[in-house]
């Protein structure tokens, strides 16, 4: 998808719903963003974020529709994408404060991301929440044509599973979560857990980036829903859990998320993508060393915590301000919620700092952009990078670490990658630290910089390995072929598993 386009005012298809369906995929966001221009006209662009990344090509690859917001407040315009059916949910100021800002991203987002923040609870944010999953069920239910499949994404619509098997019995409904899945003392806090985990429930699928979320999710299956649950470990797209919800089984897998590795690789081996990434390299002033971070500016993906490391590498001249640039390209994020605000300002305040202290005049030591950066001018600041630095605090996957590797097809670069990220499970050949650690996160750094050349290809070539072979396609075949099979009748799906009952004491504690 092109980052944005030019939709005619008024080319609208408000309202206009066709019910035959046959693959819908329901997501707090469309897969692009309205704006308004000051002269009225329209604009859309590409929406942020790792989700629109991953299903983007999925919706390429086969027709179906979109049900999702457009960004801003009340707009039902459906604009032109081609193949696919959208299908706006308007959504008011005041849900967008209380269900967007408020219960989605001030209350579950800090929850399920270690509490990094306190996340604040409020009955009317709870209400609004309640409110607009019923409404974006309703719009799913009057989207899907009979039978249909229905693929409902992420932690703003927990509830949707559930509401949206109440409207429509004959719909196979999938639910992935792209945030980690917490530790079950974290998820307790919330005052709507029950709710959250039996809305849950009214899939016949319910995916997860690793297995410990699922493992988790289980455990909360059996204590706060008190069903029936399997008891072993779940793999990564194998030994799925299964929760026995009355007649029906409900399926519980681990399918880690990716990228379309292939057309990224093909992008990257570009002539225009080469020139463009030794322009950038002669507009930093040729230094030795160029380290990037790319991220949305979000408190959870550790900013803070690079900017540190640097800095202190710095004042400790473990790297040369003279030899060495660092990128930090952040796309605005979430910009009314207040902890967003405040973590904005101390990352600015940290950049001035390190460039007041290190930088000469024309040439500051650390660049950093607050805007949007097209995709095309992204991957040749990943072609240009010598060392990526993705330091989350958590991260539920992390597709930028995905897509710098993706990139190397020169076998150049390091990549130094926080273990808390998902993506860390699966690239076990990047310089990994634990971003509490800050002298751990300077020393990955600091061998990423220096590492010989030979260590560096070795070290890339298995990375590529893993990411090539493990692309969003096969992601999506995964969670919807897994899907597809959860036909049989709970006495045949639960063939072989042992549940454990909710009064059964489980001999299997939750994996946090
Ligand atoms: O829609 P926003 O509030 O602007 O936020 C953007 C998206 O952020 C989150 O992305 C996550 O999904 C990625 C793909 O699975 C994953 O790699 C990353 O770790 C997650 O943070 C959020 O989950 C999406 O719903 C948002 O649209
Ligand atoms: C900064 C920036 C990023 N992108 C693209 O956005 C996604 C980010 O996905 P990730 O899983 O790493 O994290 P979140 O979903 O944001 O939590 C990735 O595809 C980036 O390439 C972008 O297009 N433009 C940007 O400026």
């Amino acid at each position: 998808m092109a980052d944005s386009a030019e939709v005619p005012n008024g080319g609208s298809t408000a309202n206009h719903i066709s019910g035959d369906a046959q693959f819908v995929v329901v997501a707090n966001r469309l897969p692009v963003d309205k704006e308004v221009l000051p002269d009225g006209s329209v604009h859309w662009k590409r929406s942020p974020g790792g989700l629109v990344t991953a299903l983007e090509p999925i919706l390429r690859q086969q027709t179906g529709a979109w049900v999702g917001w457009s960004g801003i407040a009340d707009s039902d315009d459906n604009p032109d994408i081609p193949g696919v059916e959208i299908h706006a949910v308007p959504l008011s100021a005041q849900e967008i404060a209380e269900y967007y800002e408020g219960f989605s991203n001030a209350t579950l987002w800090p929850l399920y991301h270690d509490v990094i923040v306190k996340p604040e609870y409020h009955r009317e944010w709870w209400n609004t929440y309640v409110e607009v999953n019923r409404r974006f069920a309703e719009a799913a239910a009057k989207a899907a044509g009979p039978g249909a499949t229905v693929w409902v994404q992420d932690y703003q619509l927990q509830l949707v599973p559930k509401m949206l098997r109440m409207l429509r019995p004959d719909l196979k409904i999938g639910f992935f979560l792209h945030i980690p899945f917490p530790p079950v003392e974290l998820f307790m806090q919330n005052p709507w857990r029950t709710e959250i985990v039996e809305g849950l429930l009214g899939a016949d699928l319910i995916g997860f980036h690793l297995p410990g979320g699922a493992q988790n999710f289980l455990y909360l299956a059996r204590r706060l829903a008190g069903q029936a649950t399997s008891k072993g470990t779940v793999g990564v797209r194998s030994r799925f859990g299964v929760v026995q919800v009355g007649f029906r089984t409900v399926r519980v897998g681990a399918f880690p998320i990716s990228i379309d590795s292939g057309e990224l690789d093909r992008k990257a081996r570009s002539k225009e993508v080469r020139k463009r990434a030794a322009e950038i390299r002669k507009e930093l002033g040729n230094p030795k060393t160029i380290l990037l971070g790319v991220d949305r500016l979000d408190y959870t993906k550790g900013i803070d915590v690079r900017l540190k490391a640097v800095s202190e590498l710095l004042a400790e001249k473990r790297i040369d301000p003279a030899e060495t640039v660092m990128v930090q390209l952040a796309t605005p994020s979430r910009e009314r919620v207040d902890s967003y605000v405040k973590m904005r300002a101390g990352i600015e305040q940290l950049v001035g700092n390190i460039n007041g202290s290190y930088s000469s005049v024309g040439q500051p030591v650390v660049e950093y952009l607050h805007r949007p950066i097209p995709r095309d001018d992204l991957i040749a600041f990943f072609v240009a990078a010598d060392v990526m630095l993705v330091t989350p605090m958590r991260d539920g996957m992390n597709l930028v670490a995905k897509e710098y590797v993706a990139c190397r097809s020169d076998l150049g670069g390091a990549l130094v990658l926080s273990e808390f990220t998902g993506a860390a499970a699966e690239l076990r050949s990047a310089y990994q630290a634990n971003p509490y650690d800050l002298e751990g996160v300077k020393d990955a750094i600091e061998e990423a910089v220096h590492q010989n050349a030979h260590e560096g290809r070795r070290r890339m070539r298995a990375l590529r390995r893993q990411v090539l072979t493990h692309d969003v396609t096969k992601w999506a075949q995964s969670f919807l072929g897994t899907l597809a099979a959860t036909t049989e009748t709970a006495s045949d799906a639960n063939r072989g598993v042992h549940l454990v009952e909710s009064n059964e004491q489980p001999t299997d504690g939750p994996d946090a």
